[in-house]
């Protein structure tokens, strides 16, 4: 079990938790606003209680984005044919999350640790997953011994352990971490966007977040390139509540806060969508950008590479809105919701109302989901609720 390698050691790599833990009931605050919050002295406070958790979140993130890179770019420098197979996501999907897992219960030991994340390990106990199981536990110890941190190694039963944590159901009581280990499979698979994103919840609201995006470029979405320095790519970002958002370069360049686009006028505003055509109704986002009188062609990026991007005003709006009965899933947004909400903006589904994480593994939504900054989402709701209608009318008459 990866719990036999957790007992009380704490990296002395990180800050050692000397504040006292304040919990979300003490500071009943809601995280969508920044406007809304009663005092900028509480908001410190808010973030403080979790300075711990953003800092090991972090670092687990910067940690698996190296062994992301490591596989991805193994994977584009083989043949077509490896990169057309699912092993290689496979492999980083799975190490991503035991080395997480593995991360945050031996930082943070707790008798109640629950993380909520996508992956389980049953294939890989399977009879003819041995290959598999063995190349990601030499993954997992590679990582983590280029990094020193840690003077151990993960049996293969560690590995499947420190996965299998991942099954919690999360919900509205207690802390619960929330991961996506590679968010954006098919981007990462063909050398584009993706994303590691880990959030925690506390009393069903999410409190941090942080989004590694190691192909994401340093400089904005759309500019153009202007010299070297400027090439380089590989962005982290993360937010607490009441803290901001900050974004860092995952080589290690100091932090900056990030704000979303102040912008009011949707004729400057460009959007983005998925990547893929699949994930959201492209007709219906074109007929919304229309109306709301976007000009701009959409930009479509896979992952929440997108919150990042658009906390930091690459893009003012996100649709996404998937086709019917398609349930998303919490670490699909718990991340990036923090991110873009700490930046200044709002997320909330097609109707208007907040998401809501504490309901389990799953976001039980009205339609899709918008994002964008607060001077515009009046305006963007108006024009989704006349596409939709327009929408269900044209259906009404087929
Ligand atoms: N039919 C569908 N509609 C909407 N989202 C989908 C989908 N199929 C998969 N997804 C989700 O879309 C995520 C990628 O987001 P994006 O479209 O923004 O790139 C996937 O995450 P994973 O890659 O972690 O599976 C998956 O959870
Ligand atoms: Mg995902």
């Amino acid at each position: 079990m990866a719990s036999s390698l957790l007992p009380g050691l704490l990296s002395s790599t990180l800050p050692s938790k000397t504040l006292t833990r304040l919990s979300l009931q003490q500071f009943p605050i809601r995280p969508t606003s920044r406007t809304q919050y009663p005092s900028l002295r509480v908001l410190s406070i808010a973030s403080m209680a979790y300075e711990r958790e953003l800092s090991v979140a972090k670092k687990a993130a910067s940690l698996a984005s190296r062994l992301c890179q490591k596989v991805q770019k193994a994977l584009l420098q083989s043949d077509v044919q490896s990169k057309s197979d699912k092993s290689p996501v496979t492999v980083a999907d799975y190490g991503t999350q035991a080395l997480i897992s593995f991360v945050l219960q031996r930082e943070i030991p707790s008798d109640s640790f629950s993380l909520v994340a996508e992956e389980d390990s049953g294939d890989l106990r399977k009879e003819d997953s041995k290959e598999i199981l063995k190349r990601i536990t030499e993954l997992v110890n590679d990582t983590l011994s280029a990094d020193g941190t840690y003077n151990l190694s993960l049996s293969e039963d560690d590995v499947l352990a420190a996965i299998d944590s991942g099954k919690s159901e999360g919900g509205p009581h207690g802390r619960h971490w929330v991961l996506d280990p590679i968010d954006g499979t098919k981007g990462f698979l063909r050398g584009d966007q993706y994303a590691i994103a880990l959030a925690l919840l506390d009393e069903g609201k999410v409190v941090l977040g942080v989004l590694a995006c190691p192909n994401l470029p340093s400089r904005p979405i759309g500019e153009p390139e202007k010299n070297s320095l400027q090439n380089s790519v590989g962005c982290l970002f993360s937010a607490s509540i009441g803290g901001g958002s900050v974004l860092q370069l995952l080589d290690g360049s100091s932090p900056t806060k990030v704000h979303v686009s102040t912008t009011e006028n949707p004729a400057e505003a460009s959007f983005f969508e998925s990547y893929e055509a699949a994930h959201s109704m492209r007709d219906l986002s074109s007929s919304i950008a229309k109306k709301l009188g976007v000009q701009a062609p959409p930009v479509r990026i896979d992952s929440q590479a997108k919150y990042g991007a658009l906390a930091r005003g690459d893009g003012a709006i996100y649709l996404r809105f998937p086709h019917q009965g398609y349930r998303e899933k919490i670490w699909d947004h718990a991340a990036g919701y923090i991110v873009v909400a700490e930046a200044g903006g709002v997320v909330s589904d097609a109707s208007g109302k907040p998401l809501d994480f504490s309901r389990g593994r799953y976001l039980d939504l009205d339609t899709g989901i918008i994002v964008t900054n607060q001077k515009l989402m009046p305006l963007l709701l108006n024009a989704v609720r006349e596409a939709l209608k327009e929408q269900s009318q044209s259906a009404s008459t087929l």
